[in-house]
């Protein structure tokens, strides 16, 4: 052991010696020849590739770094120790990821790689337009050179698409409005963000369930249907329009569509939108994961963008005949007056109840009454929430005022 010590103690002092002797003798470009060679002759010998993605490219944020730092930070890939933990302004979720200039090791396809993220101080600011970060930010990459072929063939794009689905999962979705008469944000952006927090979803929805599974199912098809629209040579977009009564769930429903494909929503204002250019500029903004409400409609309208729309009217039958044979929607959904089984959903959202829970009596009275009476969800819920601490009241006052 003591022999051991001794060698490494004169190996580094040589190491110490040819490093003085290198910097005296040698001029700084020829030092600088001499490290590149030494480097290129040890990668040469070496078993192993790098990749190096660093955080900022020239100005520009690469986005590949953002992608690889979610890519990491999803839990079947993290093997590692040490974890730094963020959370945003506003945001409900924490990101987790691995911390400075450690390392972890991931297995895509039975090919072993080490990702190791490095932090280094910035030595110098150069000149940038903008400020850049205080520390050089980058991730390196280490595979084994005869799967060098495969990970870049594979790696880097399943890491992108892992890291879209990260985002869409992680992200407080948002609710858009276009800015008043066009103008711009401080950003450049057309649309104004507010974090968007609607409860309602399918299944708090009052409606009648058979429809309910219809819009569903066809939500479903059409999010997973990429590939289909794009093999059969359709524009990949679904409009539907809801119609029906106020107070009947129309915006909730447009809720409950976006919290079960966990898209963003974008609330077009057309009194906004001066002209088709305009609305064009708007709609090349949205992200194509994203509802597009319209509540004023138009026949004018130019809608050839991918995504969902969504039309909602009061009267539809003060709409243009021509607008609901254009082809533009989809799926016409009549929000109805409240229906029994939408009761039963109702009375169960704000009082907790099943059908079990109440007299048959009841029910049978409730079932009467419900169907002559033209009351809508939203009255409904007024009366539930107002005597949601005493459910006998509450639904005896909801008999009398259906009666
Ligand atoms: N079908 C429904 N299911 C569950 N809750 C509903 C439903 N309809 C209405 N409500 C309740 O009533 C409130 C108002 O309903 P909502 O705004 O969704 O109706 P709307 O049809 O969009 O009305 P408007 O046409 O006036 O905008 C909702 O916040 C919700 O609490």
């Amino acid at each position: 052991m003591k022999e051991l010590w001794t060698t490494m103690a004169s190996l580094m002092g040589v190491l110490a010696f040819s490093q003085t002797l290198l910097n005296t003798l040698l001029p700084p470009n020829l030092r600088f020849i001499f490290i590149k060679l030494f480097h290129t002759f040890l990668n040469y010998f070496s078993p192993y590739s790098y990749f190096d993605i660093t955080e900022i490219e020239g100005v520009n944020t690469n986005e590949l770094y953002n992608a690889v730092q979610l890519y990491l930070s999803s839990t079947s890939t993290t093997s590692s120790n040490r974890l730094s933990l963020t959370r945003g302004l506003n945001s409900t979720s924490i990101t987790y990821t691995i911390s400075h200039n450690h390392r972890l090791t991931d297995v895509f396809k039975g090919v072993y790689v080490v990702w190791e993220h490095i932090v280094t101080p910035r030595q110098t600011q150069t000149f940038s337009w903008r400020a850049l970060p205080e520390e050089k930010r980058g991730f390196s990459l280490r595979v084994h050179k005869r799967d060098k072929d495969f990970i870049l063939g594979s790696y880097f794009d399943y890491i992108s698409s892992k890291a879209s689905e990260i985002r869409r999962k992680k992200e407080d979705r948002l609710l858009y409005t276009n800015s008043k008469n066009g103008s711009l944000d401080s950003r450049g952006q057309p649309w104004e963000s507010v974090p968007f927090k609607h409860p309602s979803t399918f299944e708090t929805l009052a409606m009648d369930p058979t429809k309910k599974a219809e819009i569903m199912s066809d939500l479903r098809d059409f999010a997973e249907g990429s590939a289909f629209y794009k093999r059969a040579g359709r524009v990949w977009k679904r409009g539907y329009l809801l119609y029906g009564p106020p107070g009947t769930g129309k915006s909730s429903m447009i809720a409950a569509m976006a919290n079960y494909l966990e898209y963003d929503i974008y609330d077009l204002e057309l009194t906004e939108v001066q002209t088709n250019l305009e609305l064009r500029k708007l709609l090349m903004k949205t992200s194509s994961k994203s509802i597009i409400v319209i509540e004023d409609i138009d026949c004018s309208i130019n809608l050839k963008n991918q995504r969902i729309f969504v039309f909602t009217t009061n009267h539809i039958e003060k709409l243009d005949p021509a607008l609901l044979r254009s082809g533009r929607m989809d799926m016409h959904v009549f929000m109805s007056y409240c229906c029994f089984e939408s009761l039963l959903i109702l009375i169960k959202n704000y009082l907790g109840c099943t059908v079990n829970d109440m007299d048959t009596e009841i029910l049978r009275q409730l079932e009467k009454v419900v169907c002559v009476a033209e009351i809508t969800p939203a009255d409904v819920s007024e009366v539930l929430i107002k005597n949601r601490r005493d459910k006998a009241k509450a639904i005896r006052e909801l008999v009398e005022i259906l009666r």
